[in-house]
């Protein structure tokens, strides 16, 4: 079997995934069109050619104005619904998704509204696919504190579908400390916790979101390897860092795939996995992600099951489902 195969064919887990980065040209195409909402595009492609990005700012300009055609709950509904089809034919079973209330909320789309979307097509998931899917509750780190926590109280009636909450948006200037009230609050709520460090922002923000929000996961992390002492303790610890190839290629955190250090974190021991952030804007979902890592990196079939292996380590299953995938990874059987 050729290694396009295996990577396809390979049972996988994808935990850094943005639901609003899963929006593709031609439903938001759609949806402007269902709202009358008016966008500085004149065709589908002409939103697809505008996906040139100088640095992350410049990507959540144009993410943020996107999302504005997510109005009612059947939108929200077929946003996650795309995605999670999408997840059945890459052979991801499990995937935790990211959402951003406040992209929403800011613009007077009830919690309730996206919620039920969401909820929905996540069951329908499950139903009809067997995909398990969690829900990570970003925060918006360019935003004050103050709305963080306004957040964390209007998601409380949804608590219970909720998984973890996370940290995302501008990262520069906007360091983990600036949080670090708010993730005390969710984790006495018994949320895990998940931050994006380290993908523009330096190697110390890492250590933030280590020692003062006490993640589970690092999102991006890339920078890590900035400092040595921080190599060593994420290794020693095994915490994951959830990797996003295309994306650090199109936000110009490399200049070259060839550049990326995800294959030397990787054989460092260090526990990393591979995503894909912005799908529909980064040019490519989870599986373009590993194929495009066979050809800069030359990533070969043991990479491939290690990572795939990785994904589920580093998820957030119970232990017992965890077992089941790493073995199913193993399996030659899933491949005929
Ligand atoms: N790659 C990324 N970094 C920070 N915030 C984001 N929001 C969506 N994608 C993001
Ligand atoms: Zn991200």
């Amino acid at each position: 079997m050729s290694l396009i195969d295996t990577i396809k064919k390979t049972p996988k887990a994808e935990l850094h995934l943005h639901i609003e980065g899963s929006l593709t040209p031609e439903l938001m195409w759609d949806l402007a069109a269902k709202h009358s909402v008016s966008l500085p595009y004149n065709s589908v492609e002409e939103i697809a050619a505008a996906y040139n990005f100088s640095d992350l700012q410049s990507f959540l300009d144009l993410y943020y104005a996107g999302a504005g055609v997510l109005i009612d709950e059947d939108d929200f509904y077929q946003l996650m619904w795309a995605y999670l089809s999408r997840c059945h034919e890459e052979n991801i079973v499990h995937t935790e998704i990211m959402f951003d209330p406040q992209t929403h909320t800011e613009r007077g789309i009830e919690f309730a509204t996206f919620m039920a979307g969401f909820l929905r097509a996540m069951k329908d998931a499950e139903e009809q696919f067997g995909i398990s899917s969690y829900l990570i509750m970003s925060f918006l780190r360019h935003l004050p504190e103050s709305s963080a926590f306004a957040t964390l109280e209007q998601a409380k009636p949804y608590f219970s579908d909720i998984h973890a909450v996370g940290l995302d948006s501008s990262e520069l200037g906007h360091p983990p400390s600036k949080f670090e009230r708010v993730f005390k609050q969710a984790k006495q709520h018994g949320f895990k916790i998940v931050a994006h460090a380290g993908e523009e922002g330096p190697a110390s923000y890492i250590w933030e979101a280590i020692n003062l929000l006490e993640v589970d996961r690092i999102d991006h992390g890339v920078r890590c390897q900035e400092d040595a002492e921080l190599m060593t303790y994420l290794k020693e610890k095994q915490i994951p860092l959830t990797v996003c190839p295309l994306s650090n290629l199109k936000l110009c955190v490399i200049d070259d795939m060839k550049q990326h250090n995800i294959l030397t974190l990787l054989e460092e021991g260090l526990l990393v996995t591979v995503n894909s952030d912005d799908p529909t804007y980064f040019g490519g979902f989870l599986n373009d992600n590993f194929i495009a890592l066979s050809e800069s990196l030359g990533i070969n079939e043991e990479h491939v099951k290690a990572l795939a292996k990785n994904s589920f380590i580093a998820s957030f299953l119970p232990e017992d489902k965890k077992r089941q995938y790493i073995n199913k990874v193993d399996d030659d059987d899933f491949r005929k």
